[in-house]
Formats: C-alpha cells, sequence, structure tokens
C-alpha cells in the first residue's frame, strides 16, 4: 500500500501554476496585494493540476494517538496516562481541538496508533495499534521498521477513508505525550541540526530538564546509529530513502509514521494537507524524504513555538499561515488555517476580473 502511494505522487503542475499566477494578476486588486495567501492559492492549483483549483473543503481533521517509551526518562511534566485521557476527551468534544473543530465546521476523527493502554470502541475512534507504546529510543530503536511500515500504512488507510467520505482537505492533528522528544530527535536526523537547535520544552519542562531532553535527544541518535548527514546523503542519493523509514523507526512515534502516510495519501490523491506542529512537521520531513514532491501539497497551517518546527518548516520550505505562539498540538493550528486557505482559493475562484468588471487597470 506505501509503494502503490508512493507511485502515484506527482509534483506541482508547472502550467496549473503558470496559470494560476496570470488569473491572479487580472483580479481587481492591486498586483500581489493579497500576499501570502496569493501563494497559497497558487500552490493548491499547482498541486490540483487545474486552475484555478477546487476549494478545499470539506475538510476533515484525524488525530492520532500514541505513547512513547522515552517518557520513561522524564522528559514531559505529565503522567503518561494523559494521552489516553485526552482521547477520552476528543471523543466526549471536551477538548480545544473539538472547539476550534466546531469553529470551523470540520469533523473529528480519533486515531489509535498505540496508545499505551485499551480504548473501548467509541464512535469517531479508529483503532489502529500497532503498539502499547513504542520502546525508549534513547536505548535501541523505538519501534521495528515493519512496524514503522504499518503505521505508515494507517494513516494511509485513514486518509483515503476520509476522502471516500467526502473530504477534499485533511488537516493532520497529534496526541501523545512525550512525543516532542522523538520529534525533536526526528527533525535533527532529517535536517542535520543539532539537538540542542531542535529540542523545546513540550508541553512545558524547566531548564534542567530541558538540558536532560536535549541530551536524550543526541543520545538516541548516537545509540541507533543515525548519521548526521542523513538529509546529504539522501539527497545526494549515496543512501537510498529506506534509510529514511530505519531513522523513522528508530527515533520516531507511531503518530509520526501515521501522519506521514496521512500526509502521502492527500498528495497521492492531489487532495490538500494542512500540517500542524511540531509532530506534523517532523512527519512531514520524514513523508518528503521518501518522495520529496509531497511538499507541493502541503500547507503549514501555523509556526510552533517548539524551536525543532522552524527548522523542519525551513528545510521543507514552507510558510506558515499562523504564528500565534500556540503549542498544543491536536491539530488546533491547522484548524484556524483552514478558512485562511478556503478564502484564498475562493479569491482565486471567484473574484471578478479587470475586464469582467469594467475597472481600469493601472496604467503601464
Ligand atoms: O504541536 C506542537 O507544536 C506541540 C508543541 C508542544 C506540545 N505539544 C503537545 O504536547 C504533547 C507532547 O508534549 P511533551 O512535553 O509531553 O513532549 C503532545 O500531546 C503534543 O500534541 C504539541
Ligand atoms: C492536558 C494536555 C492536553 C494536550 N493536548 C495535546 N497535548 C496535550 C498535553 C496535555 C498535558
Amino acid at each position: 500500500m506505501l509503494a502503490e502511494t508512493l507511485a502515484e505522487i506527482r509534483p506541482a503542475d508547472p502550467r496549473a501554476l503558470a496559470e494560476a499566477r496570470s488569473h491572479h494578476d487580472r483580479l481587481t486588486k492591486p498586483r500581489g496585494s493579497l500576499g501570502v495567501l496569493e501563494d497559497v492559492a497558487i500552490r493548491l492549483a499547482g498541486a490540483a493540476g487545474v486552475s484555478p483549483p477546487p476549494m478545499p473543503e470539506p475538510a476533515a481533521l484525524a488525530i492520532f494517538a500514541a505513547d512513547h517509551g522515552v517518557h520513561a526518562r522524564g522528559v514531559s511534566p505529565w503522567p503518561q496516562e494523559v494521552t489516553v485521557q485526552m482521547v477520552a476527551n476528543f471523543l466526549a468534544g471536551g477538548a480545544v481541538a473539538n472547539a476550534f473543530a466546531a469553529q470551523a465546521g470540520v469533523p473529528v476523527t480519533v486515531v489509535d496508533v498505540g496508545v499505551a493502554t485499551d480504548l473501548p470502541e467509541a464512535p469517531g475512534l479508529v483503532n489502529h495499534k500497532i503498539g502499547y507504546g513504542t520502546a525508549d529510543l534513547s536505548r535501541g530503536p523505538a519501534m521495528t521498521v515493519d512496524q514503522a511500515v504499518q503505521a505508515l500504512e494507517a494513516g494511509i488507510l485513514v486518509a483515503r477513508n476520509l476522502m471516500a467520505t467526502g473530504a477534499r482537505c485533511l488537516i493532520t492533528g497529534d496526541m501523545g505525550i512525550g512525543n516532542t522528544t522523538a520529534s525533536a530527535a526526528l527533525i535533527s536526523v532529517f535536517t542535520g541540526k543539532d539537538a540542542a537547535e531542535v529540542t523545546g520544552r513540550g508541553t512545558g519542562i524547566d531548564d534542567a530538564t530541558h538540558e536532560r531532553k536535549v541530551g536524550i535527544v543526541r543520545e538516541s541518535i548516537r545509540v541507533n546509529g543515525l548519521s548526521g548527514d542523513l538529509p546529504t546523503e539522501l539527497a545526494s542519493g549515496l543512501k537510498a530513502p529506506s534509510e529514511a523509514l530505519r531513522a523513522l523507526a528508530a527515533v520516531g512515534g507511531f503518530e509520526h509514521a501515521a501522519i506521514a502516510g496521512f500526509i502521502l495519501c492527500g498528495a497521492a490523491a492531489r487532495v490538500p494537507v494542512i500540517l500542524d506542529g511540531v509532530i506534523a512537521g517532523a512527519a512531514a520531513l520524514v513523508a518528503a524524504a521518501l518522495d520529496p514532491a509531497v511538499t507541493d501539497h502541503c500547507i503549514a497551517g501555523h509556526r510552533s513555538v517548539e524551536p525543532g518546527h522552524s527548522a523542519a518548516l525551513d528545510q521543507l520550505g514552507l510558510r506558515p499561515l499562523v504564528d500565534l505562539e500556540l503549542r498544543l498540538g491536536e491539530g488546533t493550528g491547522g484548524l484556524l488555517a483552514h478558512p485562511m486557505v478556503c478564502a484564498a482559493v475562493r479569491a482565486l475562484r471567484e473574484v471578478a476580473t479587470f475586464d469582467s468588471a469594467g475597472v481600469t487597470e493601472k496604467p503601464v
């Protein structure tokens, strides 16, 4: 299923990009006056392969939940059971993601890809449990490559099902106590940046714990024999994309793998994917290492305060739409961005041209 999905991914269509760009310049507004939103609409035209692109709605949010063996190293101030408790909260409609989703009119699906305890069946919950949390990535691989592929394929399945029921925009969400440590490790490996530059304070840790967390991220990379040169080695063809899967399995989480699959599947179907925060950024680096064309189908919903998120977005070449010092996850930043993405596309689709509206153009 992974190979099939990868085979379908195409980069942005240059003709649709050019058409969208020139159409934007004929709309009744000064050229460039919609700033970054013009780029969003043009990029979505390229991704869809047609200008103007279809409206990116209805959207669907999938929150991928999992636990992390590295939690035992004291990298998060919160107990592990908060992951399963928050899953129950999402299902009951009580989390911030539910409030923002209600505001945006977006349905929420919660996916158990590796929560440490069993969850009772519930409407809105999809069970793709790969394991009861990962192993501790600072002592050896967090999961096997086989498990990483299973989690990627779970993400593909979730995206496929959401699109089959009508979703025309996918929004990533995550829940997993400890997952900012795995995110930092992935981002360090996939950007080549040192652990100290990409490790943040997650849900809120003090200076001493942060220093220890940086050490644990560095240790995870050394213990798993991951080279700091992976990005250049992948780009130069010295290392195969299968090395990206090995890195994902070594220091990632089940939710990172599933989100990477979710992104790949959206890209393969030419359905735009709005990325949330640092966890999605780390997952997008994995997806882009498997096929760089996926970034043409991604919109960075927001910039999280986690330093690794900026590093990931820089490497992906994506500019975030919202920058509000959020650091929650759950898909909250992606949900806030969705109406802006819709507005950007609607402008390209519906605004009159100087010709059609009889508005005089600026003399050249
Ligand atoms: O999305 C982000 O950028 C983000 C930044 C900090 C924390 N989080 C959320 O907080 C949890 C992980 O934090 P931690 O400190 O336990 O690693 C996890 O459930 C994430 O969804 C999310
Ligand atoms: C309460 C809480 C809610 C969250 N949502 C996403 N990550 C979270 C972490 C905590 C601790």
